[in-house]
């Protein structure tokens, strides 16, 4: 007996990530791509997607067609808005894209949970950058004092990058005590970087990058750091392809690839 395929919509289809993601559907027996979502899309050219035709593309969601799953790689700026409309849609949610504030994180959970439906958030499909966040909150017991440099493309939007404030958060939760105080008098705006849950962040955006993250920890007489590099997008896919598989699974909306790994 066959089991039948997870349906997916993929909202930012036309990306760099909902690009690859719509092929990575395509070429999976286990999923269906049934649809795609751009509200930009119809402005310009809805019809050079290189889509297969049966394949809805959706420039508002009164034309989303039947589905599962709900896979975001769009902005910041949207990413929430598009979250609550598939949750509306009875759509459960695997959010690929960086942005969402702890109190939007909070805000769609209270909302699946009335919508009775589970999902996913997470801030970095690649392993490397899963491994890389448990091992700073390890290290974080020991060497409370530390900063992170995430280097991108220079296409990237936003800044700092999602794995970025999830690392910070995880080096927070990891802390037994608090970092040492910063007496720096700085002469240049942002040279100690953006904090968050006292980490500087330094974000770093030149041509020739994909996407790194390095972690500096400091203590007496010795430093540790931290490193992971995505060097081809294809290691996100098999993150997403993992967690498209088991989404539909979850009863809650949860954070992070680890929900979903063995
Ligand atoms: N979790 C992970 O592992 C990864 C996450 N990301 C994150 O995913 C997001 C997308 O990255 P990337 O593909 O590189 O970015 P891109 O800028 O290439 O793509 C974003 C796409 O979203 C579209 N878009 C804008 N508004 C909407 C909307 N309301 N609904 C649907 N689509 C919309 C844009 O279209 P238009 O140009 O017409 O506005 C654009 O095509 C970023 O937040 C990035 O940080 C990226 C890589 C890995
Ligand atoms: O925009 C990107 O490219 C990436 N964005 C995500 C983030 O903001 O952390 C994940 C990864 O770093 C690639």
């Amino acid at each position: 007996m066959s089991e039948s395929k997870i349906r997916v919509i993929v909202a930012g289809f036309r990306g760099s990530m909902g690009t690859a993601s719509c092929q990575t559907i395509l070429n999976d027996d286990r999923f269906e791509l049934t649809g795609v979502f751009d509200p930009h899309a119809a402005l310009t050219d809805g019809n050079d997607t290189h889509l297969p035709s049966q394949v809805v593309v959706a420039t508002t969601e009164d034309e989303l067609p039947e589905a599962d799953v709900w896979l975001d790689f769009t902005t910041p700026t949207v990413v929430e808005n598009n979250v609550e409309v598939a949750l509306q849609h009875g759509l459960v949610p695997l959010v690929g894209t960086s942005g969402l504030t702890t109190a939007q994180i909070k805000s769609l959970q209270a909302l699946a949970a009335s919508a009775h439906l589970g999902g996913l958030i997470v801030p970095n499909f690649g392993l490397s950058a899963v491994l890389l966040t448990q091992f700073a909150k390890q290290a974080a017991k020991y060497f409370p004092n530390a900063e992170i440099i995430e280097m991108h493309h220079a296409d990237k939007r936003d800044a700092p990058s999602g794995t970025a404030v999830a690392t910070a958060h995880a080096i927070a939760a990891g802390r037994q005590q608090q970092p040492d105080s910063d007496h720096t008098e700085s002469s240049v705006d942002g040279v100690r970087g953006g904090i968050v849950d006292n980490v500087p962040i330094h974000a770093v955006r030149l041509p020739g990058y994909l996407a790194h993250e390095q972690v500096l920890f400091g203590g007496t007489g010795e430093a540790l750091t931290i490193r992971q590099d995505t060097y081809d997008r294809e290691s996100f896919m098999v993150g997403v392809k993992l967690a498209l598989s088991k989404v539909t699974t979850l009863t809650e909306l949860k954070v992070g690839l680890e929900q979903v790994l063995d």
